[in-house]
């Protein structure tokens, strides 16, 4: 997938191009204003941009050099936005139904029963929208968008109307979909949980232009981070696989780096690949390996970098053997301890500390072409 897109408009400016492969879900990441749905609008041609070239899947649906504009109808674009808006007077089947009339006959591959299973719709299906919780709504749009067979998903901050109950409720019917289908997702947000959860490639913008773009991991440590998520809320996000699951205690041994970290994880499987999140708030550092203490995860490293984060503390970023934890210090604690680049040191970190999601990365599509 290849998005290039230049936009002026009251004296905002759009300069954006990303060049990722598909399938995978891209999050457009970044605070309120950086220019996200105006973005998301040129891919879906509601917006007709001074210049761009969008490409999905070898299909050129823009390119002002030439001339050539897919109209906004065909592009088989499956939009979802804030609001679910379904149609009132028509039941969830209804709804759903409406989005497969809209697929050409020959694209029928995403099939109707696959998507009420996928989306857990089964005994919705006779319910009209005002019957349904926010979070039903949302899964019933996305059915809808999934069976006009789209070649892209674009998803706007789809659950940014929803409380965190309801949020919770619907980012594993996200997190399946992206695994289950080999659909190209593009995913709006400025909730750092959802992108690391769901993106596969993540686009941190800002005032138009991209800052920088890449892994999950590797965004997850970039300065300007900091001024979207806050203080509070900066951590590295490390990528690992779980070795051992306790169905009991609900910990899982994850290996990340040259160690393991103990995670609460509620579906743990044995070889799943894991993401967790360390925030560097919560990391403490040890310039030997203590004893006796009550925290069990532990990991060795050295320091790579120490970056001034605010007038009182550094951003420490110890790699732990290719993987990075970033640990928030102040600055009098740096100083006593004489911590220095190069230097070996031990990370710890409580484990109720550490957010982890079960990732898997997109896989070739199931069967699920009509009989
Ligand atoms: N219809 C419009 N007319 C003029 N300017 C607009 C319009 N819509 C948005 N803008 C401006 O364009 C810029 C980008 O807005 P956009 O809605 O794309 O940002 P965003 O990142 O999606 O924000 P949010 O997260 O709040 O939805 C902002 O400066 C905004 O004020």
């Amino acid at each position: 997938m290849k998005i290039a897109a230049t936009h002026r408009r009251n004296g905002f400016l759009l300069d954006i191009a990303i060049d990722v492969p598909t399938p995978g879900t891209v999050a457009l990441f970044g605070r309120s204003g950086c220019g996200k749905t105006t973005l998301a609008n040129i891919i879906a041609g509601l917006i007709q941009p001074e210049q761009a070239a969008i490409e999905v899947d070898g299909v050129v649906l823009e390119d002002t050099r030439s001339g050539h504009r897919v109209p906004t109808e065909r592009r088989r674009i499956g939009y979802v936005f804030q609001d679910a808006r379904l149609f009132p007077h028509r039941s969830v089947l209804g709804n759903l139904r409406y989005g497969e009339h809209r697929a050409p006959p020959t694209e029928r591959k995403i099939t109707l029963d696959h998507v009420v299973a996928l989306l857990g719709l089964e005994r919705l299906l006779d319910r009209r929208p005002r019957e349904l919780s926010g979070g039903e709504r949302q899964r019933v749009a996305l059915g809808r968008a999934l069976l006009s067979q789209p070649r892209l998903l674009l998803l706007d901050e789809p659950l940014a109307s929803l409380d965190v109950a309801r949020r919770e409720e619907v980012l594993p019917y996200l997190e399946a979909l992206r695994d289950d289908l080999a659909v190209p997702i593009i995913y709006v947000s400025h909730q750092f949980d959802e992108v690391m959860r769901l993106a596969t490639h993540v686009v941190l913008m800002d005032n138009g232009r991209v800052v920088t773009q890449g892994a999950v991991e590797q965004v997850s440590l970039h300065p300007q981070l900091r001024a979207i998520v806050g203080a509070e809320s900066v951590g590295s996000v490390l990528g690992g696989t779980i070795v051992a699951a306790d169905p009991h205690t609900g910990l899982a041994a994850v290996a990340v780096g040259n160690g393991t970290l103990n995670v609460t994880l509620r579906t743990a499987r044995p070889g799943a690949a894991v993401r967790v999140q360390v925030l560097a708030r919560d990391v403490i550092l040890a310039t030997h390996p203590p004893e006796g203490l009550s925290v069990r995860n532990m990991l060795e490293g050295r320091i790579a970098y120490i970056v001034e984060d605010d007038p009182d503390a550094d951003l420490v970023h110890v790699d732990v053997g290719g993987a990075t934890v970033l640990a928030r210090v102040t600055r009098a604690a740096l100083q006593s301890l004489s911590l220095r680049v190069g230097m070996q040191i031990w990370v710890l970190v409580k484990a109720v500390s550490i957010r982890g999601h079960a990732f898997l990365a997109p896989r070739p599509p199931l069967q699920i072409f009509s009989s």
